[in-house]
């Protein structure tokens, strides 16, 4: 999956945080000195923050234990760097053609959270890892879904809104990965451990929690699913009570994996969902509610351009006192689809939501300090590159020095403002016609980039694919070979190879033909790939010959997966013209068990599938001591 990776620095520095969290944490910083805690609280609402401080934490770290838990992660980064990261967050752009229109961003942040709090709940009760690496990982879990959306806005937007029933097999389909291998190496480059974050790629779906074979591994899996499935539940009724079919499907696993009941389960639920509905205020501001232009009632009159971006005009946001004559004709007259606030707070929830070119701000309507809200706004990444316009009373050249060091780029006198502001508005323009230029090449250059991603991968994905049976090739069966061996002498799981050889395939291609020898190849392949099961890997290794490589099985099981594919053969009819084709196979196995490298166990699998040849064909031989056995 190294693919994925080449789309990480895009994505992971990226990805955009909930508004409702962005303007939280600049309440927090624009009050008192936010304590640490308070940050760090609201940190862990935002995948996408909770993210980058790990990553920045775990860089900070390199020789010591990786940072999994939020909270530490926020303590060994300080206060200061916290709030510099926490406020220079992306957020969802407002401009429709950058945003992935089906996908739900607030909602995603808070049923993300609700799974990370269920999770933390859960290994409270249960020792299967520290609740705060849970919770992290939880809220990580689903983070490629995140990276798609925001990195393929277009292409997501038509996969979600896409008739397949599947998100994984269309997303693998589209791009030649799938969101949770994206969540995956996001969270490796977070500094997530891998026993942490390969459990969470399995999350999603029971079939897949049942894969994971190693026992701690599978009690994580386990957890992480438990947690995504009732936080579905919890995230639709927003209510508290379980319900019997989410607990039914449930209460096994937990059994088995976390050894609790329902009960207990049932408790764990309720706990998580209250505090999980007690921070949905956090979300419910800007995103339920939209604070945007048309929501506040005392300003919808008097604003008619409320929605200035509609029109592709340039956006002004104007703090002001209600006593002051608003400045909506200057601005228009200057080109700027205007919109304006009396009050301070408004008027940051709306620049989040809209992210102007222009603000105008009555230094008589800023509630504290002047400078320490220039300095807020400046440390945001949408308020880096607005232009900002200052209105004051008399404020001779000291004293507006260290306003223009705060950030503001003019400095206007409030008898001036009505009569000299549209004059003087030009540098504002051409900063916003900058800003638009440059982000349209950025997008386009992205876009390229991250389409050559998917050409790559796609041709990559072709690379290690048989054309003619759609099975792995040569080269991918000796890659996942390779995985296997070395996983093996590592203490893993054990390999076994089966090597098949159709037999006389060349009097099917003399008598019946290429074509009809394509098609008998093509339905081999097709018949035998229902017969291997999960672990095992079924490739083409050449002509009329192919490989099947075991993983965690001894050599009595090989011979029982050797024989049903030896019957699934027989059973094979290809109608060719007049005539129906039929074929049989030789297998010749071997166990890692018997080798001391993956050529030696190759070379033994060859040398028993020989025998089977010179044993008359349609055979499965193994070696057993010096001698070749037939099953
Ligand atoms: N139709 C078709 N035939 C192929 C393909 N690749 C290899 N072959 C043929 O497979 C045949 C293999 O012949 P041999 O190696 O003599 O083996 P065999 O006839 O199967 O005999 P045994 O293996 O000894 O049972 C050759 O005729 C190849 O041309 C292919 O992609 N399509």
């Amino acid at each position: 999956m190294d693919q994925s990776r080449l789309i990480l620095k895009d994505a992971a520095d990226e990805l955009p945080s909930p508004n409702g969290v962005a303007l939280a944490i600049m309440q927090l910083w624009n009050s008192d000195t936010p304590s640490i805690t308070q940050i760090a609280r609201l940190v862990e609402t935002d995948p996408a923050l909770s993210g980058r401080l790990l990553r920045l934490a775990n860089a900070a770290s390199r020789a010591g234990r990786p940072v999994v838990s939020i909270r530490e992660a926020v303590a060994r980064l300080g206060l200061e760097t916290v709030k510099q990261v926490a406020v220079a967050f992306s957020l969802v752009d407002p401009e429709q053609e950058r945003q992935c229109e089906a996908f739900d961003y607030a909602g995603f942040a808070s049923h993300s959270l609700l799974v990370a709090m269920l999770a933390r709940q859960l290994a409270s009760q249960s020792n299967t890892a520290p609740p705060e690496d849970l919770f992290a990982c939880a809220l990580l879990a689903r983070v490629g879904c995140l990276a798609l959306a925001t990195v393929y806005p277009q292409e997501y937007t038509q996969i979600l809104t896409g008739s397949s029933p599947s998100l994984v097999a269309e997303e693998r389909h589209r791009f030649g990965f799938d969101h949770n291998d994206l969540s995956y190496e996001l969270m490796r480059d977070y500094g997530v451990p891998e026993p942490l974050a390969r459990p969470a790629v399995h999350h999603e779906s029971l079939d897949r929690v049942g894969d994971v074979a190693d026992g701690r591994r599978f009690r994580i899996a386990a957890l992480l699913h438990i947690a995504y499935r009732l936080a579905n539940q919890g995230f639709q009724t927003r209510d508290a009570a379980l319900d019997d079919e989410t607990l039914d499907r449930v209460t096994a696993l937990a059994h088995d994996a976390l050894d609790m009941d329902s009960q207990r389960l049932r408790a764990r639920f309720a706990d998580a969902i209250n505090e999980w509905l007690s921070w949905s205020q956090v979300f419910s501001l800007p995103e339920s509610h939209p604070v945007g232009p048309d929501s506040a009632p005392e300003t919808q009159a008097a604003d008619r351009h409320d929605d200035p971006h509609e029109d592709g005009r340039k956006r002004a946001l104007v703090l002001q006192t209600p006593s002051d004559p608003p400045l909506t004709e200057p601005l228009e007259a200057a080109g700027f689809g205007t919109c304006h606030r009396d009050d301070q707070e408004q008027m940051l929830r709306t620049a989040v939501e809209h992210q102007p070119d222009l603000l105008v701000i009555d230094q008589a309507a800023i509630t504290g300090s002047a400078e320490r809200l220039l300095r807020l706004i400046r440390s945001t990444e949408w308020g880096r590159a607005v232009y900002i316009v200052l209105i004051g009373d008399h404020l001779d050249e000291p004293a507006q020095a260290p306003l223009y060091a705060a950030g503001i780029d003019m400095y206007l006198e409030r008898e001036m403002a009505a009569e000299s502001l549209a004059d003087r508005l030009a540098p504002a323009h051409r900063l916003a016609e900058l800003k638009s230029l440059w982000l349209s090449d950025r997008r386009d250059l992205r876009r390229t980039a991250n389409q050559l991603v998917i050409s790559r991968r796609k041709f990559e994905t072709l690379s290690m694919t048989d054309t003619l049976t759609g099975l792995p090739n040569r080269r991918a069966g000796m890659a996942e070979l390779e995985r296997a061996w070395a996983q093996w002498s590592r203490g893993g799981p054990a390999v076994g190879i089966i090597a098949l050889d159709l037999d006389h395939f060349k009097r099917i291609n003399d008598h019946h033909g290429h074509a009809a020898g394509d098609r008998l190849l093509a339905e081999v392949a097709s018949v035998w790939s229902g017969v291997i099961r999960q672990g095992e890997t079924l490739c083409r290794s050449g002509g009329e010959e192919f490989l099947v490589i075991t993983t965690g099985i001894d050599l009595a099981a090989m011979k029982r997966i050797a024989v049903r594919l030896q019957q699934a053969t027989r059973d094979i009819t290809v109608p060719w013209r007049d005539s129906v084709i039929g074929i049989s196979v030789s297998m010749g196995l071997a166990h890692s068990n018997d080798a001391t490298d993956q050529e030696a166990l190759l070379n033994r699998a060859d040398k028993a599938l020989y025998a089977a040849k010179e044993g008359g064909r349609n055979r499965i031989c193994f070696r057993d001591n010096d001698t070749y056995l037939a099953v």
